[in-house]
């Protein structure tokens, strides 16, 4: 861990319910966060219940890159930040592959969480073929280029969130060594476009983290915390993943 603030955050993804916000924030309210920021993602109907427990940081799973109109079934920016969310999840990879979202696409929806104030955390990882065959340098160059080459200003108002495909819900996280490998990477790659604002931006490790790995992935140089799926939809354990993050 670094002089960089941690941030542990859930993405529920298409699962929770009333009581697991419920059950999470009360076990979160029992201890003083100040040293890390906790961030939880749960489906969009849930953010205002999140909202009004006042518990933690709010975070929505995706956003449309339109401002508003008639696009059927999206969530804007603003509707959004009226629901409670402050940050949002962008590039997850099953919005990328499940949904055909692509580089363009998501380059147009952080441009409109950005523009609105909303702080993307932005997903990007390599799949199993592309880290077989040595790519996983070149394939995140490639994702953050989309984002941040044409917009090196958004790199301070972003976390991103290195997240293998292949350690998505697998249990099968990266060791500390090949996370850390990739992170130094990508805060290089970042570096290309701001020095300043690349060792300052927090990101964060998802893929299979859990309440036994946590602390040592978190105790890399460049990994500032997690993004955690299946092992946040256990309260006790997502509390014990948000302790380890404080070092
Ligand atoms: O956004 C979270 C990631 O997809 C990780 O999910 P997981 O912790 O279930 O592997």
């Amino acid at each position: 861990m670094t002089h960089r603030k941690p941030l542990v955050a859930a993405n529920w993804k298409m699962n929770g319910s009333q009581a697991l916000l419920a059950e999470i924030t009360a076990l979160l309210a029992s201890t003083n966060w100040s040293k890390i920021d906790v961030l939880l993602c749960p489906p969009a109907t849930l953010l205002p219940g999140l909202a009004a427990t006042g518990q933690c940081l709010i975070g929505a799973q995706n956003i449309s890159q339109f401002s508003s109109g008639a696009y059927t079934g999206e969530l804007s920016a603003s509707l959004l930040m009226e629901a409670g969310a402050q940050y949002v999840l962008i590039g997850h990879s099953e919005r990328r592959t499940l949904f055909g979202e692509s580089d363009e696409l998501l380059a147009a929806k952080m441009q409109a969480a950005i523009g609105h104030g909303l702080t993307p955390v932005f997903c990007i990882g390599e799949n199993l073929q592309q880290r077989q065959q040595e790519k996983t340098e070149q394939v995140l160059a490639k994702q953050l280029a989309a984002v941040y080459a044409a917009h090196p200003e958004f790199i301070a108002k972003s976390v991103i969130a290195y997240e293998p495909v292949w350690a998505i819900g697998t249990g099968e996280a990266a060791s500390p060594e090949q996370a850390q490998q990739a992170h130094a990477s990508i805060r290089q790659q970042l570096a290309t476009y701001d020095a300043k604002a690349a060792a300052a931006v927090r990101i964060l490790y998802g893929g299979s983290v859990n309440g036994k790995n946590a602390a040592e992935l978190f105790a890399q140089q460049d990994i500032d915390g997690g993004l955690v799926g299946g092992a946040s939809l256990n309260a006790e354990e997502f509390f014990q993943i948000c302790q380890s993050a404080k070092g």
